[in-house]
């Protein structure tokens, strides 16, 4: 079961602080989402008027056409995990799954054991007692386990060790194929799960500054590279956003579209041309809070 979610002329604010600033998308539902962006940038305020954690200010969010804050009918179906997990005091990691399965209408307790299991969890032990990333891998497990249409991972994998969190990725790929749902992953680590993304949404300041694909969104710059002279000559007044040299080899990414005509002539020249990295691409849009440049 997927659900879409429509954000509407959204505006969350703190005091004087804008959180989210008039924001709008759509999401059909049933890919996983990458969001992206700056600290500081809303992506945390975003996801939990989404889980109706806190509500708008102004502006419209709905999931699956319906509200939903304060509509229990529609939160059961959301999970957002948060940073280190949910930690809740005094509970042992066996406690916060027995929890999780009375108010989960699509729990798995079989896929939280196994999952439980894969990241060696200490079950009788007090959540609190844990060290940060094995907090992380009870979100993970809640969150994943949880199977709710809409999941929505906040920097969860934070103090997670690399094997762990490539074992989450592998394992998140894995069960998304078989119970398709909408994901929404919120992080700072781009590279390294910048290929489980189907869309991409860039947030700056509150504000959308890409929402798309990311087949389409690394479109939008290219990298070249082969003899450093030669590059350097072809890029030569184009946005540079990154460059790696080897020895006599360089590779540039640059921002924006390069013609068939250049393309031709780079080829000519001896030059590989590919898409831009969405890191690259993603400092480029948030640069300074200015966006797209
Ligand atoms: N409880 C709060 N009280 C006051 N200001 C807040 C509060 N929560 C968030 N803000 C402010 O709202 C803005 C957006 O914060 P938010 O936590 O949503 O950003 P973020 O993109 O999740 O950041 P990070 O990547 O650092 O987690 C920031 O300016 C932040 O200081």
């Amino acid at each position: 079961m997927t659900h879409g979610i429509d954000v509407r002329n959204l505006t969350a604010r703190f005091g004087d602080v804008v959180a989210l600033d008039n924001l709008s998308f759509s999401l059909t539902g049933g890919k996983i989402y990458g969001l992206l962006g700056r600290n500081g940038s809303g992506k945390t305020t975003l996801l939990s008027i989404i889980a109706a954690f806190r509500a708008a200010d102004d502006g419209i969010v709905l999931v699956d056409g319906r509200e939903p804050f304060e509509n229990g009918r529609i939160t059961e179906q959301i999970c957002l995990i948060r940073e280190a997990g949910n930690v809740i005091d005094g509970a042992k990691v066996q406690d916060v799954l027995k929890m999780s399965s009375n108010f989960r209408p699509h729990w798995d307790a079989d896929y939280a054991a196994q999952l439980a299991d894969m990241f060696e969890l200490p079950m009788k032990k007090k959540v609190s007692s844990l060290s940060r990333g094995q907090q992380s891998a009870v979100g993970i497990t809640v969150g994943m386990a949880t199977r709710a249409p809409v999941t929505m991972f906040d920097e969860s994998y934070l103090g997670m060790d690399a094997p762990s969190r490539y074992a989450f990725y592998d394992e998140l790929l894995r069960d998304y194929m078989e119970h398709p749902r909408t994901i929404i992953i919120s992080t700072h680590l781009i590279e390294e799960v910048a290929s489980l993304f189907e869309e991409v949404l860039i947030l700056d300041d509150g504000r959308l500054v890409a929402h798309d694909e990311t087949d389409m969104l690394v479109q939008r710059g290219v990298s070249i590279a082969g003899r450093a002279s030669v590059v350097d000559e072809f890029t030569k007044g184009l946005t540079i956003l990154s460059h790696q040299q080897l020895g006599g080899t360089k590779s540039t990414t640059v921002f924006g579209q390069i013609d068939e005509q250049k393309r031709a002539e780079a080829r000519a020249a001896g030059l590989e041309l590919g898409p831009v990295g969405l890191q690259d691409l993603f400092v480029h849009l948030t640069k300074d809070g200015r966006g797209p440049q």
